[in-house]
């Protein structure tokens, strides 16, 4: 029989992440190949029409697993009866600033759309924060929406996680999906903390510590933890925009993992509040 379709919001959808993700999710890497969605897209009125563009193209590509969607500008009818909540909405930063340089301009929207979410999210809505500075954001919205589990409330590291693993994967020359348990300490910020020390390789002789293959303790703690701090910046420098395939498919990951689990012995990070 087929599944209920479930409903995902995401904010700033009209935005360069927004226009990454929502194809995604409509394709099923969020969710999985047979899990329909009703995809909620809420936006600001001055890019309402830009809204109802990306609207119209997931209309003609045509997926099948797209049962419906809301473009709107209004946060309580985006918020109503969602499942999964991606908070994509608020300004990135530029060149040369840190992330939690818009913290003025982002956290007022968190407020706001926290009370919506609270009214009229789906019970056990699950919540993933990627406006940057996330964790402040995922912060403020678990204030103002004091009747969401804390623990329903996330926000996205998993992009760091995943970078990490690149990073590996490219020194050793290996595969990025033999590499994993990548941990990520601290704040989607520069100041974040990549731990290799339970990180293995998956090799024909079976599991190897990444210290181990990698064995250039300085390259591990030196350069890789900068390079991952820093990557953000290094994104926006070669690009003049920040970083957007990289960041959506990340919030796939976060919330398939999240929603359907990872293999037995691989773990993954979520920013949480915990
Ligand atoms: N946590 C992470 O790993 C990452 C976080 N980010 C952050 O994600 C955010 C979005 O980045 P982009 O998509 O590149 O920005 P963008 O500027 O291309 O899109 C943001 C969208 O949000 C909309 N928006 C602004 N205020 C809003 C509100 N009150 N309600 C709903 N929508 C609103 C804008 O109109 C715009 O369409 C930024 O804060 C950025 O720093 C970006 C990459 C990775
Ligand atoms: O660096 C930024 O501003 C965007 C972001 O959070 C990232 O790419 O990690």
């Amino acid at each position: 029989m087929a599944k209920d379709p479930v409903r995902v919001l995401v904010t700033g959808a009209a935005g360069q992440i927004g226009y990454a993700l929502v194809p995604m999710i409509a394709r099923g890497v969020m969710l999985g190949a047979d899990q329909p969605v009703i995809l909620h897209m809420l936006d600001i009125p001055p890019a309402a029409e830009a809204l109802n563009g990306v609207k119209m193209e997931l209309v003609d590509a045509a997926f099948p697993l797209l049962k419906g969607v809301v473009a709107t500008t209004d946060a309580v009818e985006a918020c109503t009866g969602v499942n999964v909540a991606v908070m994509v909405g608020g300004f990135p930063r530029k060149e040369g600033m840190e992330r939690k340089d818009v913290m003025s301009k982002n956290v007022s929207i968190y407020k706001s759309q926290a009370s919506a979410l609270e009214k009229h999210a789906a019970p056990n809505c699950k919540v993933l924060v990627v406006a940057n500075p996330a964790n402040t954001n995922a912060l403020i919205l678990k204030e103002f929406a004091p009747s969401i589990p804390e623990k329903n409330i996330t926000c996205l590291t998993r992009l760091d996680h995943n970078r990490a693993l690149g990073q590996i994967s490219e020194r050793l020359s290996v595969q990025v999906s033999d590499v994993k348990n990548v941990i990520i300490w601290g704040n989607h910020s520069s100041s974040q903390y990549p731990d290799v020390n339970h990180a293995t390789v998956t090799t024909p002789a079976g599991e190897k510590p990444v210290r181990e293959l990698v064995a250039d303790d300085a390259w591990l703690n030196g350069e890789f933890i900068s390079t991952v701090q820093q990557r953000g910046a290094a994104i926006i420098k070669a690009r003049k925009l920040s970083s957007a395939l990289s960041a959506a498919s990340s919030a796939c990951d976060h919330i398939r993992d999240w929603v359907l689990g990872t293999p037995e012995g691989t773990f993954v990070l979520y920013g949480c509040l915990l």
